[in-house]
């Protein structure tokens, strides 16, 4: 498998134990349920399909609870097709249609509150989108600006501004609480805006008792203005280039995806690029020459991971995508130059004693042309050797499942759970685990007679970090 991981969103498209399991197999690491579609009774579907496929297959794959955050969509409605100067009623109240057929149900009031005439609205990901001409208290008329169809439970977005909407919202509780419940591995925070609504989320989720890892979508203005103070204090980012793009110029995008990825990689967090990753791949099962070279343009960026959307949510082709995009990931990395990489590591300071020596570590075993085979209780070491890029096989064993599906989303790391193979060994668990991940490792032949092993852990009690070398006989 490449270093840099792909994620799936799951959907209609992907609902099903075959169609996961092969994407596991072809190389998915981690799947996305965004929890504004459906409930906790399809919410609960995925996370049982994932979890049976990823047991059956012995791997830790982590579930990324995706909340809808501060944001306004459509309600449900036949959907029906638009033309260029049609005039169209959005309105909370199904009734009031003064007598148009075409109506769309937009039932939060804050989009009445802030739509004024003038106004452009956007809808879904920018697919159509119409003037306002007329407001009233529950209803705004528009003329549309582009031919199309109008889907329901699309997003809403009056270009420029941002809804007063209470964060977290009243969904975003909710699946708070189906976290805990379900034991997800990270929740990922859709139109954070500052640290205050991260500290509110994280206030919401410890009344529930279980903390999953933290992502936030950098999406709207405000978030992309205080980007700094939001990745202090989650685990990731992701650069949620769909709605990025209905709140900026869409040619600012190319330097706003940059901004966000170098701002994550300076802090040593998680940062993961999504959406129209290979859109032309929804419809068609090759991707266009476009997605190819701006696939290959992300890995170069050293990006951890891309997250797949309408591809494998709504496309015809989630397994196919998931196959292409490990073509390109391997090809790309077989091209990363040199100068790139120590440019990278260049920008990047070593902040304490275990940073300094995992910078080493990596260097070691670079230089030897080795393998790092690592054991960890904390998460720390490994998250410091995904920080340095490292462009030799990582294999790390962890202690438990948790830790597993959280460090399995990050660049360059391949994770064990071992919490079985050192559960008689707790006192010497750092020394068993790594013994037994090299035994492991030969019985699968990831390792072969000749290779060199730089085995290492760093023991947070005793300040003790050690390195050894093995050659595999
Ligand atoms: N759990 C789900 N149930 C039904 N449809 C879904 C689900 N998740 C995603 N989809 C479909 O896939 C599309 C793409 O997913 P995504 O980009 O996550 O959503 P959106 O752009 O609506 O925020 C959605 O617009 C929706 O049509
Ligand atoms: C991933 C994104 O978020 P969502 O699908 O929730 O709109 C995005 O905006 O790119």
């Amino acid at each position: 498998m490449g270093k840099v991981k792909i994620i799936a969103t799951l959907g209609p498209s992907s609902r099903d134990y075959n169609v996961i399991r092969k994407m596991i197999k072809e190389g998915v690491a981690g799947f996305r349920i965004n929890c504004a579609h459906g409930d906790e009774n399809t919410w609960i579907e995925y996370v049982k399909l994932v979890r049976d496929a990823s047991s059956d297959l012995g791997k830790a794959i982590p579930l990324i609870l995706d909340t809808p955050g501060p944001q306004v969509r459509s309600g449900d409605f036949q959907e029906f097709t638009v033309k260029q100067g049609d005039n169209v009623v959005i309105s909370s109240n199904p009734g009031n249609d003064g007598g148009e057929k075409k109506i769309i149900i937009v039932p939060a009031k804050e989009f009445y509150t802030a739509a004024s005439t003038g106004d452009i609205i956007l809808y879904g990901d920018g697919e159509i989108s119409f003037r306002v001409v007329n407001t009233g208290e529950d209803f705004v008329e528009v003329v549309v600006l582009n031919d199309g169809v109008v889907k329901p439970r699309k997003k809403v977005v009056i270009e420029g501004k941002e809804y007063p909407v209470a964060f977290p919202s009243e969904v975003d509780r909710r699946v708070f609480k189906f976290a805990g419940d379900v034991k997800a591995t990270f929740v990922a925070l859709s139109y954070v805006r500052s640290l205050k609504d991260v500290e509110l989320a994280k206030d919401v989720l410890s009344r529930h008792g279980w903390m999953p890892g933290l992502i936030a979508k950098i999406e709207t203005r405000s978030g992309f203005i205080n980007m700094g103070e939001i990745i202090e204090v989650v685990d990731g980012v992701i650069v949620a280039r769909g709605d990025l793009g209905l709140h900026f110029p869409l040619e600012k995008l190319p330097l706003i995806q940059k901004e966000i990825v170098r701002e994550a990689i300076k802090h040593g967090k998680t940062v993961i690029i999504a959406t129209e990753i290979l859109e032309s791949m929804v419809n068609n099962p090759r991707p266009s020459r476009s997605d190819v070279v701006d696939l290959y343009n992300s890995v170069g960026d050293l990006v951890d991971a891309v997250l797949f959307t309408n591809e494998t949510a709504i496309g015809k082709y989630p397994v196919e995508v998931v196959r292409w995009t490990r073509r390109i990931i391997e090809a790309a990395e077989s091209e990363l130059s040199r100068a790139l990489i120590s440019e990278y590591r260049g920008a990047i300071k070593a902040m304490n004693l275990l940073d300094k020596y995992v910078q080493g570590l990596v260097l070691l075993a670079e230089s030897l042309g080795g393998t790092i085979v690592g054991y960890s209780k904390t998460g720390r070491m490994p998250t410091l050797v995904s920080k340095y890029r490292p462009q030799i096989k990582v294999y790390i064993g962890v202690s438990n499942r948790f830790l597993a599906e959280k460090l399995s989303i990050k660049y360059g790391l391949e994770i064990t759970d071992m919490s079985q193979a050192i559960q008689d060994n707790l006192e010497k668990e750092y020394e068993v685990g790594v013994e037994k991940l090299v035994e492991t490792l030969v019985k699968q032949n990831y390792l072969r007679p000749g290779d060199i092993v730089v085995e290492t852990y760093a023991k947070p009690q005793t300040s003790i970090h050690e390195i050894r070398i093995r050659q595999i006989i």
